[in-house]
């Protein structure tokens, strides 16, 4: 488990100080992949990084795998940074050492004799499919293989938490989808938890079980996914299925309904038609997997005011959908 409990972190002082993280309080069970997503700015990296205490908080306490790393003295703290794995956007591979001398590299903090770093960073590099490789150097590599020797050394020391720091945003789309099936492998295989931080929300749509929303260095959303999207004005929910602004019809009312698990493949919107004898038309939607269940937002326009559209949105919350009126034109 992490857990971050009123976590402040300030930069410079006098008037010119940037708080960029203010009384952070965040929960990541053991076993999930967590991420945190925000604008530039919003305190990601700071976020992150203050987890191994890379950077150190003002105030507030930081506990990993059941230890509070803020009550650690120096050496008791590098101990405890080795069960904490770190991925870098820009990999942070050593150039003048071979991929396998880059994971053993990592174990050679540990104490591991030669011969056991050797096994272990051959176990380690079979695991993220880079046998092949573990002879060459980085240079000769591709982006996704760079990242995929960045797991292999984060992996190494066997870790029970491991931190993404924008660890896809170098790759392209491709590359990012097949790095991200490599976290929910080792995640599943592995049991390990994964804290992430990204700007992308494919990320989130596509490995995380939880996320959060931080801005302006303070989270001001977080939970489960699947909890997200069935909360009303959810920013993240909006985010994840975005379906733009929303335009203005005069003399028409426009709701968008969240479906989630079971709602998801019911004939919703054929039923509104019959049953009100209402002309809904469909804007927008979006359908995506989360949490390996089929969930979306769909707009529709139904002709008159929401007072008249009462009776339908009214039908459709009684059937446990979540039902926002987002747009009310006047004739
Ligand atoms: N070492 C530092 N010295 C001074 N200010 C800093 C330092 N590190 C971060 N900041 C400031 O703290 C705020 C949060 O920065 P941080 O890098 O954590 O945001 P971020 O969400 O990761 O942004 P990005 O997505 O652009 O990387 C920003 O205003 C940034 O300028």
């Amino acid at each position: 488990m992490i857990s971050l409990q009123n976590v402040s972190k300030s930069f410079g002082s006098g008037p010119s100080a940037v708080i960029a993280l203010d009384r952070v309080d965040l929960e990541v069970a053991d076993g999930e992949i967590f991420g945190v997503v925000g604008q530039s700015g919003a305190g990601k990296s700071t976020l992150i990084r203050s987890v191994n205490l890379l950077e150190r908080p003002d105030s507030g306490t930081i506990t990993v795998n059941e230890r509070e790393l803020t009550s650690l003295s120096d050496a008791e703290l590098r101990v405890e940074r080795r069960r904490i794995g770190m991925i870098f956007q820009h990999f942070n591979l050593l150039s003048s050492r071979t991929v396998r001398g880059n994971v053993e590299l990592a174990l050679e903090v540990t104490g591991a004799e030669r011969r056991e770093r050797r096994r272990r960073a051959d176990e380690i590099l079979d695991l993220v499919g880079l046998t092949a490789k573990a002879g060459v150097y980085p240079t000769q590599l591709s982006g996704g293989q760079k990242q995929r020797v960045g797991i292999a050394r984060a992996l190494a020391a066997n870790p029970r938490v491991l931190l993404s720091d924008e660890a896809t945003s170098a790759l392209d789309p491709e590359t990012t989808r097949s790095i991200l099936e490599l976290v929910r492998t080792i995640n599943r295989e592995l049991g390990l938890t994964v804290l992430l931080i990204t700007h992308e929300m494919d990320v989130v749509k596509t490995v995380c079980d939880s996320a959060a929303l931080l801005e302006a260095g303070r989270i001001v959303e977080q939970g489960p996914l699947v909890s997200l999207i069935s909360t009303a004005g959810s920013r993240l929910a909006r985010d994840l299925f975005p379906l733009g602004p929303v335009p203005r019809h005069a003399g028409s009312t426009v709701i968008e309904i969240t479906f989630s698990g079971g709602s998801a493949d019911r004939p919703v919107i054929a039923q509104l038609s019959r049953n009100h004898g209402l002309d809904v038309s469909i804007l927008g939607a979006v359908i995506e997997t989360i949490g390996g269940n089929q969930a979306g937002r769909t707009r529709l326009q139904i002709p008159g005011s929401a007072a008249g559209a009462r009776a339908a949105i009214d039908d459709l919350r009684s059937q446990g959908l979540l039902v926002e009126v987002v747009g009310e034109g006047n004739r």
